[in-house]
């Protein structure tokens, strides 16, 4: 399918939008006769089962599915093609990437930037997290990789979470390592999952945890062999699904929304925050020294 800027009706009547260069929603790229449907953009890979009502996202932004800004625009824009089309009832989260869930935010997008940049970049995670955190869909993360920082905030953004039983899939809210700090609403939401003394010890040690230890501690629902993953993921859903929309909906938003709340009503002054923050030069110079160790790494 041709590349066409700007904006394209196309005979299904669906609108396809291009942006930034990137080819974003190219719907009904392959159709099959059992209801399955692909979208195809460059980062972000949907496959869907219309019949079953169950869309998959598979992150694929290699090496590592950091959360660049380029990734979180494709990632929003199918979010919402998703959410608004009434036929999905549930969202499958995974990677396309082998051994990476996500890495998290992109240290690029937070490093040697403007503060415009720094900006827009916290303004899309927010977006990114709300989202996902108020998705009327059931979402199930089936984590089939590492997950540390902004990688595991969107696993316990879903509703419930698979992870691979791989020692080297870690877990957690690790960016105290990094000299940083977890903002306010990553805390609430590790607290709402795991409790708040758990949670201050994870979070002040920056832990990740192994799949079993993940488990112990209630950051994941269930652990299985790496290659049942997808297909827990799936009978996790067929069961969720089984109970009224209307009803597990209006639950999951008594639930959430004094947390989303939380930060919506001081979206801009966690913006200021951010940039504040980051464009410090202290906190510049630690994030360079953790991005060179991880080049190093492999020296
Ligand atoms: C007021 C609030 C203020 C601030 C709040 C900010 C909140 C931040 C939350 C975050 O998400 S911070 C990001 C935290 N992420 C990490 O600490 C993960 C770092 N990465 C890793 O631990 C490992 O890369 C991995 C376990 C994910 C994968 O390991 P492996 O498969 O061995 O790959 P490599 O380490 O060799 O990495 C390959 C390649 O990718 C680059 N890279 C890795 N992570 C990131 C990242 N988060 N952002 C940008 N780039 C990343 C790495 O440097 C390598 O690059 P090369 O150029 O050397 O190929």
């Amino acid at each position: 399918m041709a590349l066409v800027a700007g904006r394209k009706t196309f005979a299904a009547g669906k609108t396809l939008l291009l942006r930034a260069g990137v080819w974003l929603g190219a719907e009904a790229a392959a159709r099959g006769g059992n209801g399955a449907r692909r979208f195809v953009s460059q980062r972000v890979l949907v496959e869907s089962d219309v019949t079953a009502g169950i869309a998959t996202i598979k992150f694929k932004n290699p090496p590592v599915n950091s959360l660049s800004l380029e990734f979180l625009t494709e990632f929003i824009i199918c979010l919402e093609k998703l959410e608004n089309d009434k036929t999905y009832r549930g969202l499958i989260l995974t990677s396309d990437c082998p051994g990476i869930f996500s890495a998290g935010l992109d240290l690029r997008e937070m490093c040697g930037k403007n503060l415009a940049h720094y900006a827009e970049y916290w303004r899309a995670i927010q977006e990114t997290w709300l989202k996902l955190y108020l998705s009327n869909m059931v979402l199930v993360a089936a984590i089939n990789g590492a997950s540390p920082a902004g990688g595991c905030l969107m696993a316990l953004s879903s509703d419930y979470r698979v992870l691979a039983d791989n020692p080297r899939y870690r877990i957690g809210l690790n960016e105290t390592l990094l000299g940083i700090v977890a903002p306010f609403w990553f805390k609430d939401v590790l607290v709402n999952t795991i409790g708040h003394r758990a949670a201050e010890h994870a979070l002040q040690l920056g832990l990740l945890f192994q799949p079993t230890e993940a488990l112990q501690v209630g950051m994941v629902d269930q652990v299985v062999p790496e290659d049942q993953v997808q297909s827990t993921a799936l009978s996790v859903m067929t069961e969720w699904l089984a109970i009224p929309d209307h009803a597990r909906q209006l639950t999951k938003s008594m639930m959430r929304k004094a947390t989303a709340d939380n930060l919506i009503k001081q979206r801009e002054a966690d913006i200021q925050n951010f940039v504040s923050f980051v464009s410090r030069d202290s906190i510049q110079k630690s994030l360079q020294v953790y991005l060179e160790k991880l080049k190093q790494k492999k020296h």
